[in-house]
């Protein structure tokens, strides 16, 4: 769905309505590109309208990533971040909207014009229609994600693998380049101690009360969320983050690491509930809602596993803790929803700044790492460590390292078996070292997917089934089509753009399936006959050996190994049963 926010004091939109009458504006005549028309008093009426649409529950039409949507306004008019009449006070220029639009509200496809500028509105209504296709496109919309780049992005000095920044792409579409740019920029803005840039944020963090846009009546108490509730639920491997919504997905990221932060006693971690809530709302704009499985849901499913790995291991660390769970909330920011082969294959210029090595990863990491500076920089100033542990511990979750860290298994359960046997026999062979202990805990958290309750994980299998599906189908549109990994909006293709891979009925249905309360593990086997083929390879491959070993050496997770031998128990039945 395409919005167009017509933002400033009624008599502003008075002038910008007429642009809408006058035939020969290049907004009279694509106006039907807008599925609706919202007319807001300020930035902070704008913001709330987005956060609050951001947390509608799914399948969410009003989630700016299908769709472009348009934020026009008067720049010279009145104070646009309270709506007060008097002219001339807190003027806010586009530039400086747009570059708080891409750094908070990352995955939006939004962006603010002034109306008054003829020129940049003829640009903007130039590609529009394009746009709209590849953005309600699953297939176009993961193709300009990883490969869209513009002709100005700086091209990378390989010899010295000198990462260049990249400025933003000429798209209004989202695209991981131009999320990385921006980031990149977050971070320049946080050390410049930027005060455009705070101008904004303060704002937000003063004007907006977060809190009140989570306090839905069905999952309040009294007026508030029942924090116990939501502590109780956390707290078990039953956790199912598939049946929770946006917004109890924010709520279980803010109490728990409310708890955390609280736990440390460290004062200079500490932040305002606001602030938390801030992050939180910033880091679920960072990733796709229309992603299958890589999106914000399996991001608080890692952190909850994280979590309780470190209860269960009894790690006596609580900044380690902290640190730990806040990666695994960040460990997938901007998942495009695809896998790292698809960079190296197409030979993208994303991919050739990470020298297609952990691209994903990599993204990951430095986006979440500016994201953090630049909202919670004290976890950051407390020690260089902090960040460290956060980037090892995303950097960990590519399952291309995945058999070195199995040989790491093997080698500790080898050394306590030759210290056994040979009782004061040092040996070369070491035990578990504190690198190793974060990454054998987020790695077993990021696919801890299969070792819950057999109906979540066969949902969560589900899931990524559709995922690999549309990986597969973005492989075969290039081979196909030959696509250049530019851009589908070259003129050679741009009259061929139709939408053959719609997600809008697609999404409705996942979901309904999701939330549907009595459907079992054999409908969705019955409906997906691929998924009991997929989990068995995939636990035969990597999850069955990688939780046996991790239990030997950890013996308090033996109930992860015993979850996935029960789980592959009944894949097998159904495998065998299909034959
Ligand atoms: N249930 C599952 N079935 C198949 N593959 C999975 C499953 N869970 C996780 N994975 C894979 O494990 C990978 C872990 O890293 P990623 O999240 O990047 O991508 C994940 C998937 O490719």
């Amino acid at each position: 769905m395409s919005t167009l926010f017509i933002l400033g004091a009624a008599e502003v939109s008075e002038k910008q309505y007429f642009l809408l009458e006058k035939e020969s504006s290049s907004l009279f005549q694509n106006r039907d590109c807008f599925d609706r028309i919202l007319n807001v008093s300020s930035f902070n009426e704008l913001f709330l309208q987005l956060y609050n649409d951001r947390t509608i529950t799914l399948p969410n039409l009003y989630n700016y990533e299908r769709g472009v949507s348009l934020i026009l306004y008067d720049p010279d008019y009145c104070d646009l971040l309270k709506g007060d009449k008097e002219k001339n006070r807190n003027q806010v220029p586009v530039r400086q909207v747009n570059d708080f639009l891409n750094k908070f509200f990352p995955v939006l496809n939004i962006i603010a014009l002034d109306y008054r500028d003829e020129k940049m509105l003829d640009n903007f209504f130039k590609n529009l229609r394009q746009e709209i296709i590849i953005s309600q496109d699953r297939i176009l919309r993961l193709n300009h994600w990883m490969y869209h780049q513009n002709e100005e992005d700086i091209m990378i000095d390989n010899s010295t693998n000198d990462e260049k920044s990249f400025p933003g792409c000429d798209t209004n579409i989202y695209s991981m380049l131009k999320h990385l740019s921006n980031s990149e920029k977050l971070l320049a803005s946080t050390i410049s101690n930027d005060n455009e840039e705070n101008l904004f944020a303060n704002s937000i963090n003063d004007n907006i009360t977060f809190i009140n846009m989570l306090l839905d009546p069905n999952i309040t108490k009294n007026g508030n969320f029942d924090e116990i509730r939501y502590l109780d639920l956390l707290s078990t491997w039953n956790f199912n983050a598939l049946e929770l919504t946006t917004k109890e997905l924010i709520i279980c990221g803010f109490v728990l690491i409310r708890k955390l932060i609280k736990d440390t006693n460290a004062t200079e971690l500490q932040l305002s509930d606001n602030h938390l809530l801030f992050l939180l709302f910033t880091i679920e704009s960072s990733y796709h809602q229309v992603n299958k499985f890589h999106n914000f849901r399996h991001a608080i499913d890692v952190m909850q596993s994280t979590w309780q790995l470190c209860v269960n291991l009894k790690l006596t660390n609580k900044v380690h803790i902290l640190l730990l769970t806040m990666a695994a909330i960040g460990h997938d920011i901007g998942h495009p929803g695809t896998n790292n082969q698809l960079f190296k294959k197409f030979n993208c210029l994303l991919g050739i700044k990470f020298n297609n090595v952990s691209v994903l990863e990599r993204f990951h990491k430095q986006v979440f790492q500016n994201l953090i500076w630049n909202q919670w920089s004290n976890l950051m100033k407390a020690s260089v460590n902090n960040m460290n542990l956060i980037n090892e511990a995303i950097l960990a979750t590519d399952m291309a390292f995945h058999s070195t860290y199995v040989a790491k298994l093997d080698e500790i359960i080898c050394h306590r078996k030759n210290i056994l046997e040979n009782p004061g026999k040092q040996d070369s062979l070491k035990d578990v070292e504190f690198g190793s202990l974060i990454s054998f805990i987020i790695k077993a958290a990021d696919i801890s997917n299969v070792t819950r309750s057999l109906i979540v994980s066969a949902k969560w299998a589900f899931l990524i089934t559709l995922e690999f599906k549309d990986s597969c189908s973005l492989e075969k549109y290039h081979e196909d089509y030959e696509i250049s990994t530019q851009t589908l909006c070259d003129d050679a293709v741009k009259d061929k753009l139709e939408i053959k891979y719609s997600d809008v009925n697609y999404v409705e249905k996942i979901f309904n399936i999701l939330n549907s309360k009595c459907i079992t593990t054999d409908d969705l086997t019955k409906k997906y006959p691929a998924i009991p083929g997929g989990q068995i390879f995939f636990i035969n491959t990597f999850a069955e050996e990688f939780f046996t070993k991790l239990a030997k050496v950890f013996p308090e997770l033996q109930f992860l190994s015993d979850n996935v031998q029960s789980n592959k128990k009944f894949w097998l039945n159904k495998l065998n049963s299909e034959n």
